[in-house]
């Protein structure tokens, strides 16, 4: 694993352009390499403000969108097309714009889904999707994971304080009681994290200052789950000025 690298960018908006050019290069290079790749899209308003500058974006035809693997790394647990659903937000971003694969995008199940209220048993399901399409081992190796942060220090929906963030075995677990609503949520672990190539965390505003000083220190994990994103060959942080202004 590395060490963690950080980027400041001016303004919010500068920051999800940035990483939106950043994104489109890092997916078509692992296509030239490597003839797909995979991305794990995160909600809140930046992960969202990424998406839809990729959708604005002329480079964004530098992408065979069909070939892309999308996962997500946590989502409420609400019934499809609900607007609080961080599929919602990625579809009406980038998703509907762009030619994607249906098949390739894997989207967490909600309550509507084959496993109805069973949280556990939808979040195991991702789990088996997961292991399928790695070939080796539980999980693929995500070319990049994005992850929104909460002023909390929570990243996907590992939130301080709640067990989730120590699961050390399971891949995707459930979230009950979250402290941000909705309190049902199905999350990526830590270990599911780790995994990808590059994680990047994409953080904005003053109000996520101190989280981002306690990310970048490696803050103990129950206080700063953000202190346990780290890629396997990077980690960036991708900041505005404000959310630099503690570092
Ligand atoms: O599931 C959620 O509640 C959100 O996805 C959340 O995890 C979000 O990504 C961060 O809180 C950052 O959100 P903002 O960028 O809106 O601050």
């Amino acid at each position: 694993m590395t060490g963690r690298t950080v980027l400041v960018h001016p303004d919010a908006d500068a920051l999800a352009h940035a990483v939106a050019a950043r994104l489109i290069t890092r997916i078509a290079d692992a296509q030239a390499e490597r003839g797909g790749a995979s991305v794990v899209l995160t909600g809140g308003t930046v992960g969202i403000a990424v998406l839809a500058a990729v959708a604005a974006s002329p480079a964004r035809t530098a992408v065979d969108w069909a070939a892309v693997e999308f996962w997500w790394g946590d989502e409420r647990f609400l019934p499809e097309g609900d607007p609080e659903r961080n599929e919602t937000g990625a579809r009406s971003a980038l998703l509907d714009h762009v030619p994607v694969d249906p098949a390739r995008v894997h989207v967490m199940r909600g309550p509507d889904g084959p496993d109805g209220d069973d949280v556990e048993a939808a979040a195991a399901r991702y789990a088996g999707e997961l292991r399928d399409a790695a070939g080796e081992g539980e999980v693929p190796a995500f070319d990049v994971m994005l992850l929104g942060m909460g002023p909390d220090a929570h990243i996907n929906s590992l939130f301080p304080g709640l067990p989730a963030v120590h699961e050390e075995k399971l891949t995707v677990v459930a979230v009950h009681g979250s402290p941000k609503p909705p309190p049902t949520r199905i999350s990526l672990t830590v270990p599911a994290v780790r995994s990808a190539r590059e994680v990047w965390v994409v953080a904005a505003g003053e109000g996520k200052a101190e989280a981002v000083r306690l990310g970048i220190t490696g803050a103990p994990a129950a206080e700063a789950p953000v202190a346990t994103a780290l890629g396997r060959e990077r980690t960036l942080f991708l900041l505005d000025r404000p959310a630099a202004s503690r570092l």
